[in-house]
């Protein structure tokens, strides 16, 4: 099982302990609008290491963002390889076909 699936796991338990012990369910009690103004912040984070950061910086943030977007993700029922699949589905097209296909829906 890869590093992103095995998390996805994980959240998916801690969802229910304790926000005492568990930063995800925490992050859960608080609702989603609070789940997506962190994933915001994670974003805004990464785009700051990016442009001034160190590489390492970077790829902590690029961390911090991609653990947020999972926790996002499984509080809206999202199941990652729904996602990995669009991915695939899009693997081998242009993107710039793929910007298009979408101005014209
Ligand atoms: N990968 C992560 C992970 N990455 C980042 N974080 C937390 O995300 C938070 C990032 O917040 P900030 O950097 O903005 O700092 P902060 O001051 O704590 O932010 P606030 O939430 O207080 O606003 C920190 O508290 C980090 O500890 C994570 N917390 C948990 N995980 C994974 O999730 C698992 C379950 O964690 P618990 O739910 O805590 O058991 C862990 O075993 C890890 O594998």
């Amino acid at each position: 099982m890869d590093t992103l699936t095995r998390l996805e796991a994980t959240i998916a338990e801690r969802r229910a302990a304790s926000p005492d012990e568990s930063y995800v369910a925490r992050l859960n009690a608080k609702g989603l609008p609070k789940i997506a103004q962190k994933l915001g912040e994670e974003a805004t984070e990464t785009v700051i290491a990016a442009l001034s950061g160190t590489s390492q910086e970077l790829a902590g943030e690029a961390a911090d963002l991609l653990f947020h977007l999972l926790v996002l993700l499984d509080a809206r029922h999202v199941q990652l390889a729904d996602v990995l699949a669009e991915l695939d589905r899009r693997e081998g097209t242009s993107g710039l076909a793929e910007k298009a296909a979408r101005t014209q829906d």
